[in-house]
């Protein structure tokens, strides 16, 4: 459709530390940014609020979905006019006052001010690595139960994910069948594994369920202990990468192009070629 209206979405590169106030600073600054470049939705990477230096910061941080940090950015979303993916949100699980144990929570926010979604992280990252890379995410965060049905937005209709989740094939396809148009993975993925796996990983899933995929991305060093890989970016549902942000605090920009994606869709019908009759049918586990 010539002259059809793509809407401009902003992916955001940041590096948080354990001060929350100038988290809130550097990504209330981005979202300004985007809206004056008219985007619709802009998308922040895990632990936005914060990265805590041990277990017990971490812990000490965390907030409900009703405490102040998440009431500032529906507060900003309203302001500016736009939507937020806030990717990967320390949230006070359901049993805090007991267990002080959170969820790494995905909290989609839409410009009316208003929590559209909230997906918990269901794939804990606890990995020791032999080049160093020790984290054991399950020490202080429980797994998310369920995933969410992909919600309708002004970008396209979003299937929800957060960082360790990308390495889950089953999961992207299981959205991708319930209808998701847009992956995203909002990540705090550590420079080692980045550097080895993060675009080959990223471009597979978009190219495996035909997807735009966006990953907004930590960067550089948080603390003594922890540094990201960055890179944060946006793959199309063909695989190529239309966007991404260069080292350092930053924004990369990109359109979507729905009736692409479905030219995408026509062109290769992998869909119509799967094989579940050899290998079994992805469903979709939720209880309704
Ligand atoms: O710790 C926080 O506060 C926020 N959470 C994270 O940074 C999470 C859990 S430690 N990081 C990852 O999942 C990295 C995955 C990764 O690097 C890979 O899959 O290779």
């Amino acid at each position: 459709m010539a002259g059809a209206h793509k809407p401009l979405i902003a992916v955001c590169q940041m590096t948080s530390t354990s001060d929350k106030e100038k988290n809130f600073a550097t990504c209330s600054r981005l979202i300004r940014e985007a809206a004056g470049r008219r985007a619709c939705m802009v998308f922040l990477p895990e632990a936005f609020d914060y990265i805590g230096g041990s277990t017990e910061e971490t812990l000490s941080l965390a907030e409900s979905l009703h405490g102040d940090t998440i009431q500032r950015y529906t507060q900003l979303a309203r302001e500016c006019g736009l939507w937020l993916s806030l990717g990967g949100f320390h949230e006070k699980g359901p049993n805090w006052d007991t267990d002080q144990r959170i969820s790494n929570s995905h909290v989609v926010v839409d410009n009316t001010g208003h929590i559209v979604s909230v997906y918990r992280k269901a794939h804990l990252f606890d990995v020791d690595l032999q080049n160093g890379v020790s984290l054991r995410e399950s020490s202080s965060t429980l797994p998310g139960a369920e995933l969410i049905r992909p919600i309708t937005s002004p970008a396209g209709k979003i299937g929800l994910g957060v960082c360790y989740d990308l390495r889950f094939p089953e999961f992207s396809l299981a959205l991708a069948q319930q209808g998701a148009e847009l992956l995203t993975y909002p990540s705090a993925f550590t420079l080692t594994t980045g550097l080895a796996h993060w675009e080959v990983l990223l471009r597979a899933r978009a190219i495996e369920t035909q997807c735009y995929v966006v990953a907004a991305a930590q960067t550089d060093r948080h603390n003594e202990k922890r540094t990201s890989y960055g890179h944060a970016m946006v793959v199309d549902p063909w695989g190529l990468v239309i966007g991404q942000c260069q080292g350092g605090t930053g924004i990369c920009y990109a359109e979507i192009d729905i009736p692409y994606m479905e030219r995408v869709r026509r062109d290769m019908p992998v869909w119509r070629h799967r094989r579940t009759d050899l290998y079994g049918k992805i469903s979709f586990n939720k209880p309704d």
